[in-house]
């Protein structure tokens, strides 16, 4: 718990999250973050809705890692969560190639949405915004889904694909915020930093 990256002297915020991608997206905007993981029960409630849920849960895991830090958490804590959304299913990681291929299934020829919700609790104040994207996916044959399950990139990722990796192979179409499929949304991220008094772009870093 709080583990500070290797480099990142002097962090700026807690990161509670496992996911590599939230970690490499952050440090994409020149945030100095220590982790600070969270595990908390991702099961989607009764008639809630895609929004409400990964709003819920990006909470949820922000206010476990603030809870679980006590007195050590006086930075910010940043969490986030990302569901995929078919139709009016929420799609989480797949647990086995059976839950993988279906979700593929679901996915092939057709339109979907990316929700990620972000928490950034200051203290007692806890701020949290949504991002919702739209992806399109050309068909998918059978054949090319099993062999995408066995690449391993499906089993960690919501919705069992990764738009940054070989799961780009099946996008048409893109409306919104690549970060925020990927699982950090990095514009309204940037926002709530900037809200907490946490700068960015600051003059004289060097660009990619
Ligand atoms: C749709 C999509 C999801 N994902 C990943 C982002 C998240 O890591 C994961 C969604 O699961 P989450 O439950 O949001 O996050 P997580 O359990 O991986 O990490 P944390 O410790 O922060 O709770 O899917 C991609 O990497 N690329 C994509 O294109």
């Amino acid at each position: 718990m709080g583990s500070t990256r290797t480099g990142d002297a002097d962090p700026q915020i807690y990161l509670a999250s496992r996911s590599p991608r939230r970690a490499e997206l952050l440090a994409q905007i020149g945030i100095r973050f220590a982790l600070a993981p969270a595990d908390t029960d991702e099961t989607p409630r009764q008639g809630e809705s895609p929004r409400d849920y990964v709003s819920r849960v990006a909470l949820d895991k922000a206010r476990a890692a603030a809870s679980a830090l006590g007195s050590a958490a006086a930075l910010p804590v940043l969490a986030a969560d990302t569901a995929v959304v078919s139709g009016d299913r929420i799609l989480g990681k797949p647990r086995d190639e059976a839950e993988a291929l279906a979700m593929l299934r679901a996915l092939s020829g057709s339109t979907h949405r990316v929700l990620t919700g972000v928490c950034l609790a200051v203290g007692q104040a806890m701020r949290s915004v949504v991002s919702e994207s739209q992806v399109s996916f050309r068909p998918i044959s059978e054949a090319e889904m099993r062999r995408y399950w066995q690449t391993g990139e499906p089993c960690d990722k919501a919705g069992g694909y990764a738009i940054q990796g070989l799961g780009a192979l099946f996008v048409t179409h893109l409306r919104g915020s690549y970060s925020g499929v990927m699982g950090l949304p990095l514009c309204e991220t940037g926002q709530l930093l900037e809200r907490a008094g946490i700068g960015l772009i600051a003059v004289g870093e060097a660009g990619a």
